[in-house]
């Protein structure tokens, strides 16, 4: 039987639903209509806090013995240099609250005109996140913007949520509100929220309206070596894209890697835009957090692909607020996983030898 019920489901979807609303507007307002300079990062810091604010209300409100591990607290909202910060972070979490209650939302949940919070319930809501994680019970892993500087560029981004209960992940919720609804029309319509529950399979949803429409089932399609390519990240200080590199052509991929940040790339692999996603460390001790892999790994589990380390062993979800020692991530479907296992494997050895 699985552990989530309608009930959380419905709640996840609905908050990530308005935390993607507000992230949308904070980008709208301050970053394409406005001249910022190259590294102002106070858009994101801004979405990133009261995305946050949201996801905690409505789960503060809905299950309110759950603890959350996420990924801001609000320590430097609070000192007295902040104050410009802290006002435009109360005034969008209210915006978003405060919106008219859509089909499915209730207004127990902290949603709708009449839920507007103070400054220091809002304060004290962020720093519901500061969990620290742990073997047994449940818990709520939230990363509110993921992707932050995909966010920045305008390209992808995701607001991430999972439920997880005893280490392992039982409900996993993902708004995507750059993602093309289909793959194959990258110019068409935009917005997918993308939920997977233990045992009940992987779906996409439309992001602007959720709850009126049929979920669409998702699932990892069959391979060929000319068909396969590589998922990564944008960023090379997030993962050693040089050893990826390897490893294509260790495997005789041809198709060039697709680049894309945040757990878009595992919402990708879910519904078949890519084959494979690795992430490898790239040698700085970097521990990867368990917001950024706890619902995107269920997703792509659900849609019949496998997720483990570089080791071939499970995620640990159990640890605290990290994975631990970083062995990487490769995701992908059943029957390519143990290839590219293999491939990384041997990787790792030509790499080991000529050193
Ligand atoms: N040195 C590093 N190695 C791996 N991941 C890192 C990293 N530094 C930051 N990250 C994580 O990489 C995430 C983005 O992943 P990706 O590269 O797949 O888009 C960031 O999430 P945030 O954007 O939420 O901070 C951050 O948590
Ligand atoms: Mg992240």
């Amino acid at each position: 039987m699985s552990l989530t019920s309608a009930a959380e489901k419905q709640v996840a979807v609905a908050a990530v639903r308005r935390a993607c609303v507000l992230a949308s507007s904070v980008f709208n307002k301050l970053v394409k209509n406005e001249t910022l300079t190259k590294d102002d990062k106070s858009p994101v810091t801004v979405a990133d806090y009261s995305a946050q604010a949201v996801i905690n209300t409505v789960l503060s409100r809905t299950f309110p013995d759950d603890p959350i591990v996420g990924e801001e607290d609000a320590a430097d909202l609070r000192l007295e240099s902040a104050s410009t910060l802290r006002s435009r972070i109360v005034e969008l979490a209210n915006e978003a609250l405060t919106a008219d209650l859509r089909a499915g939302e209730q207004p127990t949940w902290g949603l709708g005109p009449d839920s507007a919070q103070t400054v220091e319930e809002l304060l004290s809501t962020i720093d519901r996140g500061n969990y620290a994680g742990g073997r047994s019970g449940r818990m709520w892993a939230l990363d509110p913007i993921d992707g932050t500087k995909g966010f920045l560029r305008g390209e992808q981004y995701a607001v991430c949520l999972a439920l997880i209960i005893n280490s392992r992940v039982e409900l996993g919720v993902i708004g995507c509100p750059n993602l093309p609804v289909s793959a194959s029309d990258p110019s068409g319509p935009r917005g997918c929220i993308f939920v997977a529950v233990r045992g009940q399979g992987a779906h996409q949803l439309p992001l602007d309206d959720p709850f009126s429409s049929t979920p669409t089932p998702i699932s990892i399609p069959t391979f060929t070596q000319e068909t396969l390519n590589l998922l990564e990240s944008v960023e090379k200080a997030h993962a050693k894209l040089s050893f990826n590199e390897k490893v294509a052509s260790n495997l005789g991929i041809t198709r060039p890697p697709t680049r894309m940040d945040s757990q878009a790339k595992y919402c990708s692999l879910a519904r078949g835009d890519g084959g494979v996603y690795l992430r490898m460390p790239t040698g700085v001790g970097y521990k990867e957090k368990i917001w950024d892999h706890a619902p995107g790994s269920l997703l792509v589990e659900e849609a019949g692909g496998v997720v483990s380390d570089s080791r071939g062993e499970p995620l640990d979800f159990g640890l605290g607020r990290t994975l631990g020692e970083n062995f990487g991530v490769i995701a992908a479907g059943k029957h390519v996983h143990s290839k590219v296992l293999d491939a990384v494997k041997r990787v790792k050895e030509e790499e080991e030898t000529s050193q």
